[in-house]
């Protein structure tokens, strides 16, 4: 359901609309720690219903060990957890999307909510080929050459 913004919704109004906009949360973090606190029950609830943000997980955290391990350059290190991150980062707006894509059409088939979420999950799968190719590109030559030595 799309939204409508009156043509006198000047910079001006804008924060009265936003407060209104509101109005229909059910509840408003009342501080930052209870943001959080939200915040960590969305990736709590990824964690254990999600078994590809798991995979993630695991994976990432891998990738981000065996770099420290090869004594990778800082920048090279923050490169694969920022793709391992972005990865995770996407798994939740994924899950967030079937959700709201399951809320709005509850058991129903319907085109749209099909492409939402084929697309949302291609986004996922897109975000991972990335990480695995420059985990790749950052590991492999350093991994290879540690193998060689070894034998
Ligand atoms: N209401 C719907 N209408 C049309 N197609 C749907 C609907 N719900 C699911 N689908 C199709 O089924 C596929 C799987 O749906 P699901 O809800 O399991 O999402 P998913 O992206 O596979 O989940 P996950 O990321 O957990 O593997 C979707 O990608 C979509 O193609």
């Amino acid at each position: 359901m799309s939204q409508q913004v009156s043509p006198s919704a000047t910079p001006k109004r804008l924060p009265t609309l936003v407060s209104k906009e509101r109005e229909f949360s059910w509840q408003i973090a009342s501080n930052l720690f209870v943001s959080f606190k939200y915040a960590w029950a969305g990736i709590s609830y990824s964690f254990h219903t999600q078994r590809n943000f798991r995979i993630h997980i695991a994976v990432g955290s891998f990738a981000i060990a065996l770099s420290l391990f090869l004594h990778l350059k800082p920048v090279e290190i923050a490169i694969i957890a920022i793709t391992s991150g972005l990865v995770l980062t996407l798994e939740l707006v994924n899950t967030a999307i079937e959700s709201l894509v399951d809320l709005t059409v509850k058991q129903t088939y319907h085109d749209l909510a099909k492409i939402a979420k084929d697309c949302a999950a291609g986004a996922v799968l897109v975000s991972a080929f990335v990480a695995l190719l420059v985990a790749a590109i950052l590991l492999l030559p350093p991994l290879l050459a540690l193998i060689m030595t070894a034998i």
